[in-house]
């Protein structure tokens, strides 16, 4: 048990309804046109809340959750299409590094995912990671760590994808996680970005996250209120 305050984030209603009904004294304020519930579980102080979908609307809501509501650090939770073939739908993986695959100034000699002044790939809060693999070691789970990419585009393309495999080195792909990233970053304040697969990015990915979108969601939900618990 920490004494801080934990922000849970997720970019969409399905990715944190399993967390929000899990928590006691729930109290909701509205600011920002986003919806932030604070409560707690098993006598931890959360906040909760969704930012939408994409990486403006989650960097709103990341600040959001530090500057206004003071949280000391932010868990992540959501799903993710898959880049490298040793995820499968319903695997989790947990970001080393976040970067932006859809940020790109090349036509100045600079790489993808780079401007100046800033970092192609942020890393994440590695004591977090660490507890995250003790839990998954003592549940018997299976947690990929690697990079994960962000961009404002969903990939339902086989070739994007590997493009963004290759360019970044990366083994799965979301919408929003490296906008948190850089916020957390900027406010010192450690981070933690889980992901639960949903569906490979390529022709089917529409499909297979329609089906898989609420199942995977509640896979990663389960696994942040471990972390939790762990805190
Ligand atoms: C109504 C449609 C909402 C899509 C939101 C998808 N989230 C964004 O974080 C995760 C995600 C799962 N699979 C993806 C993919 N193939 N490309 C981008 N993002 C994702």
């Amino acid at each position: 048990m920490t004494s801080q305050k934990i922000a849970i984030m997720g970019a969409m209603p399905e990715e944190i309804e399993p967390i929000i009904d899990k928590l006691d004294n729930v109290g909701t304020t509205v600011y920002g046109n986003n919806k932030y519930y604070e409560g707690s579980y098993h006598g931890q102080e959360v906040v909760v809340a969704y930012s939408k979908i994409g990486k403006v609307f989650a960097t709103l809501t990341a600040t959001t959750l530090i500057e206004k509501f003071g949280c000391d650090m932010l868990l992540f939770s959501g799903v993710a299409g898959a880049i490298s073939n040793e995820l499968s739908i319903g695997d989790l993986i947990i970001a080393d590094g976040l970067c932006q695959h859809d940020l790109d100034i090349t036509a100045f000699g600079h790489p993808f995912g780079y401007v100046p002044e800033g970092e192609v790939c942020i890393s994440t809060d590695v004591g977090l990671r660490n507890i995250a693999k003790d839990i998954a070691k003592s549940k018997g789970l299976t947690l990929k760590e690697g990079v994960i990419a962000t961009g404002d585009q969903f990939v339902a393309n086989e070739e994007r994808k590997n493009w963004i495999g290759t360019t970044f080195k990366a083994d799965a792909l979301e919408m929003e996680g490296a906008s948190v990233a850089v916020v957390c970053n900027a406010l010192n304040v450690p981070f933690f970005i889980l992901r639960a697969i949903s569906d490979s990015a390529d022709m089917d990915a529409s499909f297979n996250f329609d089906e898989f979108l609420e199942s995977s969601a509640k896979i990663s939900a389960d696994f942040i209120l471990s972390m939790v618990d762990a805190l």
